[in-house]
């Protein structure tokens, strides 16, 4: 409490005993493992990081959209050996219903956009701020919860439609302070692993399994990447040709190495250009060992990677032209991307241009008498009628205890309602930056 000290008004140490029948049970107090609390100060820098995820979504004229958290797990159950799927926090309810916390979001816009079909004209701009779960062991320590801010183009089979999703989220990192030479975008399309797979005759339906495999490229070690291309069925020497296509990181070479301009290296080259006329040229790189950890993605794919390479990816994307025909919808394009809440914050923190977020109270409202607590509640409610924010001190406190709480929550005017002055009509205001005290009729209070 402002005075440090925990006593209630009777100044008795000891807690009166509990009213409840059963017997105290102490609780732990730390939220599950796995996942954060947001006490103020967090909720503030959460608030500023939504706030202009929002901002950022209403400049490019995407609406916002949601979904239950609790979706039906066969929304997630795809066979490409994904991690999000071995991670999936799911259950069976009370009513034997296989359900699941969601681990991303594009299922469930997958979902709705099939479930409102023709009722919405193409295209869909939409996005969505949404809690996503997995569970891991915590043998890791990593978290099992984190919000993501995802951006979807359904309805748009040209790369235009990426090339937008790539800017709005160039447009968000100028917003926040974080330059071209914080971060950049690796760029790739799996088309080009198509193309590699189609020289060796391997059947599209490993294509899922060897992107996943691929993605690992960075996290296990290459003889264990090999092996498991290799256990999905793929040559030593198709394994050893799409490594190396994988390493490429021009556009030239890979035309050469695939033989000729294909619809890989085509739609690069596009979204290159329109990158030159959104401005963000600078912002991306092509890199042919971009694949990305989710099994749906059928064309360009990117990620945002800090430059210090400190950090694990800050967002992801892609092209998803199946995803909707594999739920049983009509067979439309589409291509989105998902930004996390938490790394953006250790990027943040790393350049040191955390936002400075404080509570800002326009007034505090203090009755310098007891009897006057009605009095001072008027006034809060005047203040409060004119948008005014107001802190009112609801207990009969001491001067030196107000003046402690008004510091502590930023108040700009102490507003003190006494017995002379209520008498008179008025109240006395003090503007806490510089001392200066005056008293003035309740009805000109502004
Ligand atoms: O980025 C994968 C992911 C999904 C759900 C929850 C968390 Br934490 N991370």
């Amino acid at each position: 409490t402002e005075n440090g000290d925990s006593r209630g008004r009777s100044g008795s140490l000891s807690a009166p005993p509990p009213l409840l029948e059963e017997a105290v049970q102490k609780i732990d107090v730390n939220p599950p493992k796995g996942t954060r609390d947001f006490p103020p100060e967090e909720m503030r820098l959460r608030n500023w990081l939504f706030h202009n995820f929002r901002e950022v979504s209403g400049l490019y004229g995407f609406e916002e959209v949601d979904f239950p958290v609790l979706e039906s797990e066969a929304l997630f159950i795809r066979k490409a050996g994904e991690e999000i799927k071995d991670q999936l926090y799911c259950f069976e309810d009370r009513g034997n219903r296989r359900v699941a916390l969601r681990p991303e979001l594009t299922p469930s816009l997958a979902r709705l956009v099939i479930q409102k079909g023709k009722s919405v004209p193409l295209p869909l701009k939409w996005f969505a701020v949404g809690q996503c779960w997995r569970y891991e062991r915590m043998t890791r320590g990593r978290r099992r919860e984190h919000y993501q801010w995802n951006m979807d183009i359904i309805g748009v089979p040209e790369v235009t439609a990426e090339a937008e999703l790539i800017s709005s989220i160039v447009t968000f990192f100028k917003r926040i302070g974080v330059t071209a030479s914080d971060v950049g975008f690796k760029v790739s399309s799996r088309k080009v692993l198509q193309e590699v797979l189609r020289c060796y005759s391997i059947s599209e339906n490993l294509f899922g399994k060897v992107c996943i495999i691929i993605d690992k490229i960075e996290k296990i070690p290459m003889d264990e990447i090999k092996k498991d291309l290799k256990s999905v069925g793929m040559s030593e020497e198709a394994v050893e040709d799409l490594l190396r296509v994988l390493s490429i990181k021009s556009l030239t070479k890979l035309e050469e190495i695939l033989g000729g301009p294909g619809e890989a290296v085509a739609d690069l080259k596009q979204l290159f250009s329109l990158a030159e006329k959104f401005g963000y040229s600078e912002w991306i790189q092509f890199d042919a060992s971009v694949v990305r950890g989710l099994a749906y993605y059928t064309g360009i794919v990117f990620e945002g990677f800090d430059r210090e390479g400190k950090l694990r990816a800050i967002c992801g994307g892609g092209r998803y032209d199946r995803l909707l025909s594999t739920f049983g919808g009509d067979d439309i394009p589409a291509c989105g991307f998902g930004f996390g809440d938490a790394v953006i914050v250790e990027l943040l923190k790393e350049k040191g241009i955390l936002p400075e977020l404080s509570l800002q109270v326009e007034n505090i409202v203090c009755a310098l008498d007891g009897d006057l607590q009605g009095a001072a509640a008027t006034v809060a409610t005047i203040l409060r009628d004119k948008g005014q924010s107001v802190d009112l001190v609801l207990e009969n406190k001491p001067l030196k205890w107000v003046f402690k709480r008004a510091a502590r929550i930023n108040a700009q005017r102490l507003i003190l309602v006494g017995n002379t002055e209520w008498q008179k009509g008025m109240v006395g205001v003090k503007i806490l930056s510089s001392g200066e005290q005056y008293e003035v009729k309740l009805n000109e209070l502004e």
